[in-house]
């Protein structure tokens, strides 16, 4: 089961650490390595004393990385209020995400999480997985497979997935469909302007000099004036919508729906230009994470056919369109995904920003502005943390037999700083569960019916492109095929 050619193969001793400079620090070592930064910083880490390293960027900037779970307890939970998103998250996002919950901290920050929370209560998740998943899962995603099996067309199925969570996604956020995921593939407006918005805005972070992104900005020239373009377009096509939802909410004295703009609305904030900033916010939380989780499970799934074996003989233990406890109890299934996460973590880098000088739990100096990045993505592929078989996609580190309940499977997780895939303290995921479901109910029904087959040679690994959110590079091929009845 061992995958034939990781991307990142075990550090070896002979991976060093960057040399410095005086003055330009280790510029020279970030330039050549700008294409792989990734996969720079994680083979840093990993050959670090105590997981963490502070690297000179070049002449003003010093970042500490980290993949110590001590440290990321230290800034995600003991010493929250000192790590917040400092200046230089909020300013490269700004212009997509304004004062969106992604790009605050403080009371705003709290007031968004508080008043989206009941979005994420069982019950409303509950009714999310039995509604709209459902039913983009039975109108939409299973007519295509279907037709696909018949006709052999290959599909991008990472387009697919995408196309499917930006329906789901705008149904909680906004209670709109944009009907993305239709047969025809559309290119419908609104998802394309967000898409270009959300890679222009991460393409900022990789600029060396940030002067650059600022000046173009200022001209309004090149990628700047695209994502000008596009923002717009989203901020308008959003403000359409909650003018409509505005409408109806005066016209109905109750609301029937759940959707976030309905509570937002409803909860007397009216101002459109921060109801606008929340939908987006949320909108690119859930559009591109499961669906860049499931891209590499499906991979990951074909390469190993005893995990796949064993996840379907959990998914036809169920109904054929499973209900939410059914949803909640696919242990292995639930297993797998965290076991996929962990080589492939859908946010594979976040950083915060010290408020004030501190120390770290292994003695590391941060000064007041010095950010600090935790690499979920070398965390899942460190040795130390995972031992000598953590490059082999093994779902039954996460399970425990339990004969006594009668179960096959018991769920035995991993403490959130070791695996802080969905980040951890208090600003955690508030999707995760919901993800979770999402995607348990998204493989319960293509699973059932359906083999995936990649179209990827046989050796080849996928290239593992990190944006805000990580993309399997050039999508993934597959062919589906319609499973035996007897299977
Ligand atoms: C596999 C899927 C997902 C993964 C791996 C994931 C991961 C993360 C991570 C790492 C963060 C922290 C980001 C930061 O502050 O820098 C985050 C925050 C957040 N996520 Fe998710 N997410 C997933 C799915 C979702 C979904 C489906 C939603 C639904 C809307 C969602 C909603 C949010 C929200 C609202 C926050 C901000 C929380 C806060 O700042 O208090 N996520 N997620």
């Amino acid at each position: 089961s061992t995958p034939k050619k990781q991307s990142s193969p075990p550090p070896s001793t002979t991976t060093s650490l960057p040399r410095s400079y005086p003055i330009i620090g280790s510029f020279l070592a970030v330039l050549a390595n700008r294409n792989r930064g990734l996969q720079w910083i994680s083979d840093i880490v990993q050959v670090s004393p105590s997981a963490t390293y502070v690297l000179h960027r070049n002449v003003a900037t010093r970042v500490v990385l980290t993949a110590n779970p001590a440290v990321v307890q230290h800034i995600l939970k003991t010493h929250f209020h000192n790590y917040g998103k400092g200046n230089i998250f909020p300013e490269t996002l700004k212009d997509l995400l304004g004062n969106g919950i992604f790009n605050v901290d403080g009371e705003s920050w709290k007031f968004q999480r508080q008043l989206a929370s009941h979005e994420f209560n069982t019950k409303s998740l509950r009714k999310f997985v039995e509604t709209v998943v459902d039913t983009e899962i039975s109108d939409r995603l299973i007519p295509i497979l279907c037709s696909a099996a018949a006709t052999g067309t290959v599909l991008d199925f990472q387009d697919i997935l995408q196309r499917f969570a930006f329906d789901n996604i705008c149904k909680i956020a906004f209670g709109f469909d944009p009907a993305y995921l239709l047969p025809s593939l559309p290119q419908t407006k609104f998802a394309q302007a967000f898409e270009e918005s959300a890679i222009i805005s991460s393409d900022r972070f990789k600029a060396l000099i940030p002067l650059v992104w600022k000046i173009k900005k200022l001209l309004n020239i090149g990628s700047e004036k695209r994502l000008r373009i596009a923002v717009l377009e989203v901020q308008e096509f959003a403000k359409n919508v909650i003018r409509e939802k505005k409408h109806e909410l005066r016209e109905k004295s109750s609301l029937d729906s759940v959707d976030l703009l309905s509570r937002f609305l409803s909860s007397g904030h009216s101002d459109e230009n921060f109801v606008t900033d929340i939908v987006i916010s949320f909108i690119l939380a859930g559009r591109d994470t499961t669906s860049a989780a499931l891209t590499w499970y499906l991979w990951l799934l074909s390469k190993n056919p005893h995990v796949e074996s064993e996840v379907l003989k959990e998914i036809n233990e169920k109904s054929e369109a499973p209900v939410f406890d059914e949803v909640k109890d696919m242990v292995y299934t639930h297993a797998s995904l965290c076991e996929s996460m962990r080589l492939y973590p859908p946010v594979p880098s976040d950083s915060k920003e010290a408020v004030n000088d501190d120390v770290l739990p292994d003695g590391t100096v941060v000064k007041k502005g010095m950010r600090v990045t935790y690499i979920p993505y070398a965390m899942g592929r460190s040795e130390a943390l995972w031992g000598k078989d953590w490059a082999e996609f093994k779902p039954e580190r996460w399970l425990e037999r339990d004969e006594a309940e009668n179960r096959h499977w018991r769920f035995v997780g991993r403490d959130a700083y070791t695996y802080p895939v969905f980040q951890a303290g208090p600003r955690i995921c508030l999707g995760k569960e919901m993800a979770f479901l999402q995607m348990k109910r998204v493989l319960a029904g293509v699973l059932r019916k359906f083999k995936v087959v990649p179209i990827i040679e046989e050796g080849v690994e996928p290239e593992f492109v990190p944006q805000l959110t990580a993309k399997m590079k050039g999508g993934l091929p597959v062919r589906i095929v319609e499973r035996d009845e007897k299977e």
